[in-house]
């Protein structure tokens, strides 16, 4: 414990936490994000989605449970939602040193290390969201040795570039063949595609995939701000004309909504937590989901033949678009989880069913 380095977070308002690293020793910076599940630290740290950001999860012991094995099932991680870390660092309050589970191999701290992402402990984190959550959305960077790098904005980039795939990928062998457009795709995306019978052909963001045969096109979850990735929007667009199944997660839900016509926008702070509330306009139906966002869907923009699908209960923003008359819908919070709550895994069942009826 005794040689353990202190290093600071700074926020772009000029806030300092000093905290002491269990990780690797480097200064970095990106959006500093606030996550309140209770589990989950190896699925958000691979998930691509966070590619830029510095995660500061509000449960305050963290590293507990250790670090997976890292094994394969039908060609993707087991048990990481992609082959490595993406969030530019971690920011916790207490870090636990022992870690025990049936399933672990490592300590947070020495896979932090093994992939270069710093992680500090010790700092408030309760006081840190608090003022994310007044403030507003805030970059911020992590120094060590006083050495200070510029703020770094992950939303002003096309960071989707860097997390998508970078050749074609096929799995499966099922009976519906998808065309999943990897915008920075969690592997349980595919493992819950995998288990409905599909075969999955994996194209890079920013691949022309209008004039490919196929039953159906999944559009990913992904990182930044959507407004980034004109030309998948370009493409989409292009689909929207036609009448395939499209079923969209996330950053794909954002992308369908632009390919539409409808707008996006920056929330003063993202959705990152397990118990987010969902309710289905015209039902009493309310479900709880996992999310990972930090835009939304302006759902007073969407075109006449577009409805939205699911309406978030804490704040009213959208969560989910329709069609009203093609089989294309699209959720902003994870149908597929991981982690968190699988109450609205039966979408992907929808999706399957659409296929269905359209190879009739
Ligand atoms: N998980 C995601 O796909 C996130 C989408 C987008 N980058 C956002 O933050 O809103």
């Amino acid at each position: 414990m005794q040689n353990l380095k202190k290093a600071r977070l700074v926020l772009q308002d000029g806030t300092v936490y000093e905290g002491t690293s269990f990780g690797y020793e480097k200064s970095v910076s990106g959006e500093v994000v606030f996550y309140t599940a209770m589990t989950g630290y190896p699925e958000s740290l691979t998930d691509p989605s966070y590619k830029g950001q510095i995660l500061v999860p509000t449960y305050p012991m963290i590293g507990n449970y250790g670090v997976p094995v890292d094994d394969e099932e039908n060609g993707v991680s087991k048990f990481f939602e992609s082959d490595k870390i993406h969030c530019t660092a971690i920011i916790i309050s207490d870090y636990s040193f022992a870690y025990s589970h049936w399933n672990s191999q490592k300590s947070l701290g020495q896979w932090l290390k093994e992939q270069q992402v710093p992680g500090l402990f010790g700092i408030d984190t309760r006081a840190l969201t608090k003022k994310l959550r007044e403030h507003g959305a805030m970059l911020g960077r992590i120094e060590f040795d006083n050495i200070s790098i510029p703020f770094y904005d992950p939303n002003e980039h096309n960071i989707v570039a860097e997390v998508s795939t970078k050749e074609v990928v096929e799995y499966g062998h099922g009976k519906y063949k998808v065309i999943l457009v990897d915008c920075g795709v969690k592997y349980n995306i595919i493992r819950c595609l995998l288990k409905r019978d599909v075969t999955i052909k994996r194209v890079p963001w920013d691949y022309d995939f209008t004039q490919e045969e196929c039953d159906g096109y999944f559009l990913s979850n992904g990182p930044g701000d959507p407004a980034k990735c004109d030309i998948t929007i370009k493409h989409i667009k292009k689909i929207l004309t036609g009448d395939r199944p499209i079923m969209g997660i996330c950053l794909g839900n954002q992308l369908m909504a632009r390919a539409a016509g409808a707008v996006t926008y920056k929330l003063k702070y993202g959705h990152r937590s397990h118990n987010q509330p969902v309710m289905q306009p015209g039902s009493n139906r309310c479900y709880i989901t996992s999310q990972n966002h930090g835009f939304a869907i302006d759902d007073k923009t969407l075109p006449i033949d577009w409805e939205p699908l699911f309406v978030n209960v804490n704040d009213g923003t959208n969560e989910g678009i329709r069609h009203k008359t093609k089989p294309f819908f699209s959720a902003q919070f994870h149908p597929e989880a991981s982690s968190g709550p699988v109450d609205t895994e039966y979408l992907f069942d929808k999706f399957i069913e659409n296929m269905e009826k359209g190879n009739k």
